[in-house]
């Protein structure tokens, strides 16, 4: 099976809130995907349906042949061991050493000996250049360094997926260009997939292969990077070039202004 993840048709609703309404998708097996939109246009609920945090209306993802809906809470388990997480906020245990952070899924996943647990450990830091900052904690580290260590732990278990959620927020330029290069560098390296969720366009078209864009629910653009810098589509162009006028509206939908306000004119 060439492709790790395929999403196909896949709807969600909060309540009466449609949000999913029908994407598809697929993640090729050593690809970096793109997945972009709008803050609120269902970006996290749709990750949250790769490790079957949320269970879709319609629909369904099938991960490594596995429809997720479908698994016991046993196979879940097994399966969200296979996705290695970085999000926006590191999510690092502020109260423990670099090391330890790095080798707490491995102790709370694996029953591997503490002699190989070390080794790993120090592997993935030397990748992300941070084998020295073993004994560092969190609260010492620089915000760059900080999402390194997030990333070589994202990586720790050996997953089949790694998933990126906003990983160039609130970088300075070097650091965003040296976690966008690791991104890259990890995923050939360790042969896996990556998705990485952003709005950052332009970081993310030096890294990935191809790009999913989503509105209202579906996927309206896709493509590799020449044809997303070529495109005439009105949201790539609105994304590519940050303009604040296009398809993607300011407003969070809601009823006319003046039906809201008390003093009628
Ligand atoms: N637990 C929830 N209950 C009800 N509505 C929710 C819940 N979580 C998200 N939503 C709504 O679902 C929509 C999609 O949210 P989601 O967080 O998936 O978007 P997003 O694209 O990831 O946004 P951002 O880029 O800002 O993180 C939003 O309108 C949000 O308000």
């Amino acid at each position: 099976m060439d492709n790790l993840i395929e999403v196909n048709d896949l709807h969600f609703s909060y309540g009466p809130h449609k949000v999913l309404k029908g994407i598809n998708l697929t993640i090729p097996r050593g690809k970096i995907v793109g997945i972009m939109g709008a803050s609120g246009c269902g970006k996290s609920t749709l990750l949250s349906h790769f490790g079957g945090q949320l269970r879709p209306s319609r629909g369904s993802v099938n991960f490594m042949g596995q429809v997720i809906h479908e698994l016991s809470n046993d196979e879940l388990y097994k399966v969200r061991l296979k996705m290695g997480m970085m999000f926006q906020m590191s999510g690092l245990f502020t109260d423990m050493t670099v090391y330890d952070n790095m080798a707490f899924p491995l102790r709370e996943h694996t029953d591997l000996p503490e002699e190989l647990i070390h080794d790993l450990v120090l592997m993935k830091l030397h990748a992300v250049g941070l084998r020295n900052a073993r004994d560092l904690m969190p609260g010492d580290l620089s915000g760059g360094m900080e999402r390194r260590v997030a990333l070589a732990r994202a990586t720790v278990t050996d997953p089949a997926l790694i998933i990126y959620d906003e990983p160039f927020a609130g970088l300075d330029p070097i650091s965003l260009n040296t976690i966008a290069n690791l991104i890259r560098k990890l995923n050939d390296a360790l042969g896996v997939s990556s998705v990485v969720v952003t709005y950052d366009l332009a970081e993310s078209l030096k890294i990935v292969d191809y790009i999913y864009f989503i509105h209202d629910g579906i996927v309206v653009a896709q493509g590799d990077v020449s044809e997303m810098v070529n495109s005439q589509d009105s949201f790539v162009r609105q994304f590519l070039h940050a303009e604040p006028d296009g398809p993607i509206a300011f407003q969070y939908p809601s009823q006319p202004y003046p039906n809201d306000l008390n003093i009628k004119a």
